[in-house]
């Protein structure tokens, strides 16, 4: 099965957390953490800034590591690094997704997940 491994930004910002929801593709509608995939010669924090660049014209923090998550889709598997993220005063400015929202721990139940991102949900809701 072909495998893809992503890199994904969990952005904290005053207890809530970015969710974006993808506008295009197979996965449309669905939300999301912004990321993307690695690219050769890429570290996993050089990926996840440019792609936050790109999606967001935002520059992240890279504050910890949250999780790897390896999950099924029926085309590929998937490899997704998390990572626990800070950013300034700025705001983000979504280039590539239909929607954003900031969310609540608590609310972090309201947008329907891509399916390997239930997993990272219930760790995030399981941290302190
Ligand atoms: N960025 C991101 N991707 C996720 C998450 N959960 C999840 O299953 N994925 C999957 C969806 C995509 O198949 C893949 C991310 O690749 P990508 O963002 O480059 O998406 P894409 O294939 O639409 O991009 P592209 O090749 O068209 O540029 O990982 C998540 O939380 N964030």
């Amino acid at each position: 099965m072909k495998r893809i491994e992503v890199v994904a930004a969990i952005i904290c910002r005053n207890n809530k957390y970015f969710a974006c929801q993808r506008g295009y593709g197979e996965f449309k509608d669905f939300w999301e953490f912004p990321g993307g995939k690695i690219e050769p010669g890429e570290s996993r924090e050089e990926a996840l800034k440019r792609e936050i660049r790109e999606e967001l014209d935002l520059s992240i923090c890279l504050d910890s590591f949250l999780t790897t998550v390896e999950y099924d889709y029926p085309n590929f598997h998937l490899t997704m690094h998390c990572f626990l993220c800070s950013i300034d005063s700025q705001d983000p400015i979504i280039k590539e997704h239909e929607n954003a929202r900031w969310l609540l721990k608590e609310q972090l139940h309201s947008v329907q997940w891509l399916p390997a991102d239930i997993k990272v949900v219930e760790t995030l809701r399981g941290s302190v």
